[in-house]
Order: C-alpha cells, then structure tokens, then sequence
C-alpha cells in the first residue's frame, strides 16, 4: 500500500522548458491550522483525506513541507487587465505542487494560494487573507454542484499569521483543483516576446491535455482555438443563467481548458439588474453581467491574435482563420443559452415565439427587479401548483405584472404537451433553490475573521451540497438579503 503523503504525480507542466516557470518552494507559515478538508474531492483524486486532515496533512496544505514526487513552481503569464496589457504577471501568491492522476485516469493541477512570494509577485506579499479562501471555497464548490466547469477546492487552512490589507486581517491557504492552469495569459506572455518556438510547446501542451483530437486535425492550431472557443461559450451560458457575475475576466483569468478561475471580486445576483457589477476597481462596468458575453468573445479574440504565428505560414491566411474561428463565438453561444434557457423554462425544444417570450421575460424581470434565483424557481412551482413539492411561494410573491407573461408561458408549455409533474422535476433541476448568496457568504467570512467561528461556514458549505432540493426547512439559505443587509453586500474583494 503506497504512503498516504505519497501522491499520484505525473508533472507534465514542471517538464517544459524553464521559460514558462520558476521553481521554487512554498515560503513556510507560522502555525499551520485545519479548516476544511474536501473529503469527496479527495477521494476522486485518489488522495487519503484522514491523512490530509492531519498535522502531517495540514503541514503539507500551508505549505510547510511537500508531498514526495511534488516539483513546486509559479508559472509565468501575461494579461490583460480592465482592457490595458501587462506583458509580466505571473502566480504571484500561488505554487503549482504538480499534477495527480486521479484513480479515474484524470489528470489535475494541485496548487497552493496564498503560499508566499515569488518572482511574479510585483510588491506584493504572496498572501492570502481567510475571507477571500472562504469566499473561493465556498463559491467554487456550489459553481461545481451547479454544473458549471471550475476550478476546486480541496482544502483551506489558517496560517497563523497576519496579511495586511485596508486592516490586519488572519492569512490562510487555498488548495486549488483545477484540469490546468494555463491562461489566455500563457500563450499572450509568449506571443508579445514573438516567441513562436515557446508559443507552439505551450499549444501542444495545451492540446495534449485538453483537447487531443486537435492534434490530429489538418490544423491544430486552428481546432485547439476552435475548441476553447466553444467551451468558453458553453461556460459563459451557464454563468449567465445563474445570475453569476465573474467580476474580473481579465485574460488572465481565463482558463484554456474551459473553466472558472478566480473567484475574486465574483457574486451571484440576487435582484436581477443587467448591469450588476461586483468588483469595487470596475468603475465603468466592464464586468457588469450583461457584458459577460463580449467580453468573452473579446477575450477569445486576443488568444486569436496570439494564435497567429501557429495557425499558417502566410499571416493574412491566418488572420483570415482566426477571425472566422472568433466570429463563431455569438452563435455558439447563444445556441448554449437558448438550450439553457430552454430548461430553465420548461421547454424540451425551441419553437416559433419563444426569442420574443424571453426577451419580454427578461425585461419585466429587470423592470420588478425581482429575484434572480426565485423568480425562475417560483416559476417551477407554477409548472405543476397541485404537486407535492415544497414551493418557494412564501419566499417570492409573483409581482401582479408578470400575469399576462405567465399566461402565455403557460400556453406555450401546453402547446409542447408533456406532462406537467414531469416538467417541474426537470425545471426544478434547471434551477436552484440554494445558490452561494453573497449574504451568506460574508456572514460566513465575518464569523470566521471576526470570531474564528467557522460554523457559519461549514454550515454554508453543506447546504451548498445540494442546491436544486429545496427545503423548506432550510428557507434562509434560499432568501435574498433583507433590505439592512444590502448595503453591506454591494462590493466583494481580494
Ligand atoms: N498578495 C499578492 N501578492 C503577490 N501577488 C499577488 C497578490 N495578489 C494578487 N497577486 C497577483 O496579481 C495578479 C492578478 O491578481 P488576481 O487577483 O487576478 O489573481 P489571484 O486571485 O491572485 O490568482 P488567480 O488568478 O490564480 O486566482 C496575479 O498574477 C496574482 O498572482
């Protein structure tokens, strides 16, 4: 039986030549503390959770000692941030340990956040204060149970020491699970030294992990970018149909392998307003809900333009390529939301009408200001009232305006036919009761930096488990904040 601090390392990133990393080792912490320990995700990965939950453990989780077989580095990349580039960023307050193959023949990066400087940590401390651990915990979790691609969490710990920010705040660490951490940033580090060579190692890699039929393709290049294309598509659809706002989809927080990263300044909406913003720095909106979309696309087109040099030996043929590749973007992702939308709706498929009907739905929503996550769970209630099912009804009065609307929703599921009980458990699956409120969450982050109670916290985690069952016991996980709360919600931060 193999040791349970002995992990299943296979590195293939730390394998690249030195230009894309600096090895280095996690700085050490002054008193290491367990907080949580993601047993499920242990064990898909194929690592021994009682060990991990131990001192030995925790040591290894805040980055005092190192798994056997871990080769740590902090990789170089590039990005740009609120529109402007910065040719030199890089993990500055995270450490890959490797990549474990998981049991199921998976392979994932471990990284540590909030580990301690690096050469990439421009002035910064390398460190990590407990309530933006909590937040990414916590959010990132429910993102996974919700079925939305995204980076894990395997574990959170204290360090024991302080990290300063507007005020003296408690550090800890994050174990972050994620399929790769290579960016949109990666490749743009490479592209702005016009480093083909480097440009094409990080392609092929990038294909070998996530996309290996790109690589027998007539033009890798060109399927590895058409492949990241539609699955940002498919990822940014399901953000926007679960009110969630990334808050700073800057290319270096995107991921090519397709999912969420970085839960900085990120929340889910509660009253539904389009231009919902949640970061504090985004004074003009940039990252506002509504704006999610182009911002992909926008996004996508800077990975093009890097792309360039490996798409074909004439530039004007592979700007020709790109372009195509990148125009695809609004149609595929309005085919993933328009199939969304569908489910959230009831709809098993689209018919004449329907681009009006929610249009008008998403207006009158905007217009009442009415809660995102409930409204389209009251709607579920309604596919079937007479059910067993616990509703939502006392938590969310349908405002008398929306009347008319139902009446033709209702007349649109019945010209689908079907059967109404049925339609309800599939809507009810299509949207959640439970959704990580940032309420919740800064209550949970208030309680542990201000109390060191973690309940809250752990609390909030579990309900979190089970999002789409509705309880009614469980009613305050699913309530929006009550009016005194809100002021203190508006902003999230790092
Ligand atoms: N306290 C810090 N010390 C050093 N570098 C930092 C610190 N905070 C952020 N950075 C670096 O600034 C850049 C932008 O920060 P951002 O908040 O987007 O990333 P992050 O949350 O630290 O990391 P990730 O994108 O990996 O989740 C990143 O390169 C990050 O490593």
């Amino acid at each position: 039986m193999t040791s349970p601090s002995h992990w299943p390392f296979d590195n293939s990133y730390a394998n690249l030549p030195g230009q894309f990393y600096s090895r280095l080792e996690p700085s050490p912490v002054t008193r290491p503390g367990p907080i949580r320990i993601n047993r499920e995700l242990a064990a898909e990965l194929g690592l021994d959770a009682d060990w991990l939950a131990s001192g030995a453990g925790t040591r290894v989780l805040a980055g005092n000692a190192l798994p056997a077989g871990a080769e740590p580095l902090a990789a170089v990349y590039a990005g740009h941030q609120f529109g402007g580039f910065n040719p030199q960023l890089g993990d500055g307050r995270a450490i890959l340990l490797g990549e474990v193959v998981s049991p199921s023949g998976e392979r994932f990066d471990i990284q540590l956040k909030g580990s301690g400087r690096t050469p990439y940590s421009r002035g910064g401390d390398g460190r990590s204060p407990l309530g933006p651990v909590l937040r990414e915990y916590i959010v990132s979790e429910a993102m996974h149970v919700l079925g939305v691609p995204t980076s894990r969490a395997l574990a959170a710990v204290t360090t024991g020491d302080t990290v300063y920010r507007d005020r003296a705040l408690p550090g800890a660490v994050l174990t972050r699970v994620a399929r790769s951490h290579i960016r949109i940033g990666s490749f743009e580090f490479f592209a702005a030294r016009r480093d083909t060579g480097a440009l094409q190692q990080l392609a092929d890699h990038v294909i070998a992990r996530h996309y290996p039929e790109a690589a027998s393709a007539a033009n890798p290049a060109l399927a590895l970018l058409e492949g990241v294309i539609r699955r940002q598509a498919a990822l940014v659809s399901r953000w926007q149909l679960l009110g969630f706002i990334h808050g700073v989809m800057n290319t270096d927080n995107m991921l090519l392998s397709g999912e969420t990263i970085d839960y900085g300044p990120c929340a889910f909406m509660d009253d539904f307003h389009p231009e919902t913003v949640f970061s504090s720095i985004d004074h003009n909106g940039r990252y506002a809900w509504c704006n999610q979309p182009s911002i992909a696309h926008w996004n996508l087109s800077v990975l093009a333009q890097c792309l360039l040099p490996l798409l074909h030996q004439d530039e004007q043929e592979g700007v020709k390529l790109a372009q195509a590749a990148v125009d695809r973007f609004p149609e595929q992702f309005l085919a993933a939301h328009q199939a969304g939308v569908n489910r959230k709706l009831g709809w098993q498929q689209s018919r004449d009408g329907d681009r009006e009907l929610v249009e008008e739905l998403f207006e009158l929503m905007a217009a009442e200001r009415v809660d995102f996550t409930l409204f389209f769970r009251r709607l579920a209630d309604f596919a079937a009232p007479a059910s067993a099912a616990p509703k939502v009804e006392e938590l969310m009065p349908l405002p008398a305006r929306f009347l008319p609307w139902m009446q033709r929703w209702q007349a649109r599921c019945d010209a689908e036919g079907g059967n109404p009980e049925q339609r309800q458990a599939a809507m009810y699956q299509a949207n959640p009761a439970f959704i990580p409120r940032n309420h919740l969450v800064e209550a949970a982050i208030a309680a542990a930096v201000e109390r060191e109670d973690f309940q809250p916290f752990h609390s909030l985690v579990k309900r979190l488990r089970n999002p789409f069952d509705y309880e009614l016991a469980d009613r305050r996980y699913a309530l929006p904040p009550q009016p005194s709360e809100v002021v203190h919600q508006t902003f999230c931060g790092t």
